[in-house]
């Protein structure tokens, strides 16, 4: 490709030559790219005369901690497969990580159509592009790998027209020490003991659908089918990646991801509310049949029905994939060199900032990313929510600002539709979820977790009725419960309140005593306060668990005790809760989790 100044990039040969660990090996040249954590640069790698690139990632500049930007670079250097970027190697230098990759010379594919394709590419370059990427993603998939930000800018190109899925900023390993937020995992550790012997027929499995819902299991089975069932269970993580892929298969035919114009808070309603996204039939009639199939299959809102990658490579729309000479002649014809290229856009968006706009990148950027989320997996995260609905600075009409109202715009409908068969979440459970509760008393306190009894009350935030095992269990629970007094009352009539199909107009513009106040509530049943421990407060009175948790079943309350009948099963929960589960027991026998960092469900039987 003209410009490139690229002589060893790419694959093959030269990614087994030794590249030296010391910065001053190095020659910085332009600027290529850059990131939420990282500026990446064409580079010189003076001893090997070879043409590199270097993400240099400012530890002052990034959310992440050492542990997971070293994590990433690590992952990198480990990964080995065409179609997914390695690194060559890493090392520190002042504050900042540098990591140094093969140079790709195309640069993004989101580079390349806003330069030359702004409305899209043709269906025989989105097939080439994809299926190289579902290749990719297939591996990291097969080594445990999650990478949880495919999209369009991503996705590589070489000089020679090869294509490689970038950045592993947020990807996670389940086999990992630890996942990327929590480093302290010995749960994880003992599951990956043993998850290379059962990696494979988990695939299977799951692509098989047998394990895809947890109730179907038998519930007697002993301490390591569970701790499998949970490694089943957290397989749909996989699935999040899935629907990016569909959603990156929309960006490149029409040139940005669905909603990408709208503010991120309105593209989170419109993803819970709305059908899936999809190539439309008037708008898309240059496009295949198979083509609208394929990307059907991927946006599914239950992570359960979506294909596997290895599967959706199968898929006919993949039969018009080309070479990557293919892709070289296509898209590099009267390209602009990379850096060039990108220096243009980057000056575009600087004359935005200036008028005080928001660059079209950075917003498409901010509503890909809630459009994914929102959609690949539950959202409890209310913090993470407040502060998506912090950045819509202008608002539709219809939609206040308010963090208050911005979190009453959940349409329960919709969250239902995405909870496995058989649970059914209130509304309150979604507003009044607080996990960051939890995490901070465990931090707090961690001799408390290792009681049953306690571990019941700790996650006491949210509100929560479902049916096991087809028995109908409505479990209310209450935010501020304390640890000594879990006393609690029926909150049904909260439920009655709540109107089923709400518009998230209605829902925004209901006047405010026919939204359930949490607080209001809370205020009423409290009793007096004695004592703070992190954000809790210790009331007088002992632990009364059967009173904890109600269920209003027709045959009477069930003892939430029973849940934690045994030195294993509290060992269990303690466990979970001590890896940033929160665990809502909502019937004797099994444990509903949420999982903070990944923002995903896990429902694990603990029996
Ligand atoms: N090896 C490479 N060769 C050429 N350009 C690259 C390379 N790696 C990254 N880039 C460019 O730099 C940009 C930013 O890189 P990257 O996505 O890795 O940074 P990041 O900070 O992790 O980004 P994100 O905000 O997506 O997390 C990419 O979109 C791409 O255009």
């Amino acid at each position: 490709m003209p410009g490139s100044g690229e002589k060893a990039a790419g694959s093959g040969g030269a990614e087994k030559r030794k590249y030296p660990i010391g910065w001053e090996d190095y020659e910085l040249y332009e600027e290529v790219g850059q990131g939420a954590s990282a500026i990446v640069y064409r580079a010189l790698c003076k001893p090997l005369d070879e043409i590199v690139a270097i993400k240099v990632l400012d530890f002052e500049r990034t959310n992440s901690d050492l542990n997971n930007i070293m994590r990433e670079a690590q992952t990198m250097i480990l990964i080995d497969h065409p179609n997914v970027v390695k690194a060559h190697c890493s090392f520190a230098k002042d504050q900042t990580l540098w990591v140094v990759m093969p140079y790709m010379a195309g640069g993004s594919c989101l580079h390349i159509m806003k330069s030359v394709y702004p409305t899209g590419f043709e269906e025989a370059v989105i097939a080439t592009v994809l299926r190289e990427v579902l290749k990719g993603l297939e591996y990291l998939h097969h080594h445990g790998h999650i990478h949880r930000d495919v999209k369009a800018g991503n996705i590589l190109v070489d000089s020679r027209g090869g294509i490689k899925l970038a950045d592993f900023g947020v990807s996670a390993c389940l086999f990992d020490s630890g996942d990327r937020q929590r480093p302290e995992t010995p749960l994880w550790e003992l599951l990956a003991g043993w998850h290379q012997k059962l990696w494979s027929s988990y695939m299977d499995m799951i692509s098989s659908r047998v394990l895809s819902f947890p109730f179907s299991i038998n519930y007697k089975r002993d301490f390591l089918s569970r701790q499998y069932f949970l490694v089943v269970s957290t397989l749909s993580y996989y699935r999040a990646d899935i629907w990016s892929f569909g959603i990156t298969a929309l960006e490149l035919a029409h040139g940005n991801a669905p909603f990408s114009k709208y503010p991120p808070m309105k593209v989170l309603l419109m993803t819970l509310q709305n059908a899936p996204p999809g190539l439309d039939l008037e708008r898309d009639k240059k496009f295949s049949r198979s083509f609208k199939q394929m990307v059907a299959m991927c946006l599914v809102k239950d992570p359960s029905k979506r294909p596997t990658a290895k599967k959706l490579l199968k898929q006919p729309f993949f039969k018009q994939a080309r070479s990557s000479d293919f892709i070289s002649r296509k898209l590099f014809e009267g390209l602009p060199g990379l850096g060039a290229r990108y220096q243009a856009l980057k000056d575009k968006d600087e004359d935005l900032l200036a008028q005080k706009k928001i660059p079209d990148g950075k917003k498409e950027e901010l509503s890909q990313d809630e459009y994914k989320r929102g959609i690949s997996s539950w959202n409890f995260d209310m913090d993470d929510l407040k502060s998506q609905a912090s950045l819509v600075t202008e608002c539709d009409d219809s939609i206040s600002c308010k963090d208050s109202d911005a979190l009453s715009f959940f349409n329960m409908d919709s969250l239902q539709e995405q909870a496995p068969e058989g649970l059914h979440l209130s509304r309150d459970f979604t507003m009044k979820y607080d996990i960051d509760t939890e995490n901070d008393l465990m931090a707090n306190d961690k001799s408390d977790v290792s009681s049953p009894e306690q571990s019941v009350c700790l996650s006491r935030n949210g509100f929560m009725h479902g049916t096991a095992n087809g028995m109908p269990v409505n479990s209310v629970v209450r935010k501020d419960i304390s640890m000594e007094s879990c006393d609690l009352v029926p909150q049904e009539k909260d439920f009655e309140t709540i109107p089923s199909e709400t518009s998230p107009e209605a829902v925004s513009k209901a006047p405010k005593s026919a939204v359930p106040n949490v607080e209001e509530h809370d205020d009423r049943a409290k009793p007096p306060l004695i004592q703070q421990r992190g954000r809790f407060k210790v009331t007088p009175g002992h632990v009364e668990l059967d009173k904890v948790l109600y269920n209003e079943s027709p045959t009477g309350p069930t003892k939430v005790s029973q849940y934690a009948g045994t030195n294993t099963k509290r060992n269990e929960v303690a466990q979970l809760l001590r890896h940033g589960f929160t665990v809502h027991p909502f019937h004797g026998f099994t444990v509903h989790s949420f999982r903070k960092s990944l923002n995903i469900s896990i429902i694990c039987i603990i029996s």
